[in-house]
């Protein structure tokens, strides 16, 4: 690590602040990122977690955010610290989420998912009932970009989706675009029809009122609303699966769209899908797991049985008699 690391000249008061922020340990009369790390014992070091590489990106990630109005700054990472479970231990994982991450959560019923997710919603600062801290690109969020009413950094989508207007599919759609002031919001407002109508098991169109959707369909909206027209950059989905949404691809909209993604879920297919899963179990992240080769080739089965089970389910639906479960 060397100064060429670092297009700034080294300021002690904000590197001061930046070990503040990061919980790591305090020198003091350091002149250079390489001073502090000579400056640590080896236990400390250890502690840290870090390289000097990546102590001195985290630096240089500071630095290019530090003094950014909040409304301003691009999301590039977010942090949730270890709080405690149910019962006050305290939790074994810091979880960093980057743009393009589609992380799913499970665990029993109760066990705290939805918790973790309103945590990062309310852009916790050890001030819910597990004690975690939430950072935004590496600092905790300012008090207006906490309170400020509606977070300017979450999109939630939950199992039951009210709309408050009542208003044809396509004029929503069209409003939103333009609270947006897209200098042409047809061809995104298209896109976002054809996308949800993609996802949902049964079509609707521009003059469909809101209020007559189906729940899934309704879902199916939110999402490509969200993918395409929120500039909300981290996505909270609380469980999705009974929606007849097309799941898998409700997911891969939002990675492209570079989204961060949080989803709880029970659905063995979705549980699969993402880049990571998080245990939940007694109100704590009890482990992360990043899917090996072998659960990649099991996506592959479960979403052929899913196919069968859709086809199963709209022959139910439109009232056939089942003979034989379909090939
Ligand atoms: N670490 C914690 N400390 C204290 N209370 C917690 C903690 N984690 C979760 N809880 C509380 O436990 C209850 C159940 O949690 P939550 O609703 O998040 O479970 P869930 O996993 O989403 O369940 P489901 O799958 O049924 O939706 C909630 O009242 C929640 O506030």
């Amino acid at each position: 690590m060397t100064a060429a690391h670092s297009p700034h000249p080294f300021d002690a008061a904000r590197f001061a602040e930046f070990l503040r922020l990061h919980h790591l340990p305090a020198r003091a009369e350091v002149r250079s990122l390489d001073d502090y790390w000579a400056a640590l014992t080896w236990e400390e070091r250890e502690d840290t977690g870090l390289e000097p590489e990546t102590l001195a990106a985290r630096y240089a990630e500071f630095l290019a955010l530090d003094g950014q109005p909040d409304g301003e700054r691009a999301l590039l990472s977010l942090d949730v610290l270890r709080g405690r479970d149910k019962s006050g231990a305290p939790e074994r994982y810091d979880l960093r989420f980057v743009p393009g991450d589609v992380v799913c959560l499970v665990g029993p019923t109760g066990a705290g998912k939805s918790r973790l997710l309103a945590d990062i919603e309310c852009l916790a600062q050890g001030d819910t009932p597990t004690g975690r801290q939430v950072l935004i690109n590496g600092v905790p969020p300012g008090d207006a970009e906490r309170f400020s009413g509606e977070s300017g950094l979450v999109a939630q989508i939950s199992q039951n989706m009210n709309f408050v207007i009542d208003l044809p599919v396509g004029e929503f759609l069209h409003m939103h675009a333009e609270s947006r002031a897209l200098t042409d919001p047809a061809p995104v407002v298209d896109q976002v029809l054809r996308a949800a109508v993609a996802m949902a098991g049964e079509p609707f169109d521009a003059d469909t009122q809101v209020t007559q959707l189906s729940g899934g369909q309704s879902r199916a909206l939110m999402i490509a609303d969200a993918a395409f027209l929120s500039p909300k950059p981290v996505v909270l989905i609380d469980e999705i699966e009974n929606a007849g949404v097309d799941r898998r691809a409700a997911l891969d909209l939002f990675v492209r769209k570079g989204k961060i993604v949080l989803l709880s879920t029970h659905d063995p297919l979705l549980a699969l899908s993402g880049s990571r899963r998080l245990v939940i179990r007694h109100g704590a992240v009890q482990d992360v797991i990043t899917p090996g080769p072998e659960e990649q080739t099991m996506i592959a089965h479960l979403v052929e049985i899913d196919a069968r089970l859709a086809d199963l389910r709209a022959r139910l639906r439109n009232g056939e008699r089942i003979s034989s479960f379909p090939a």
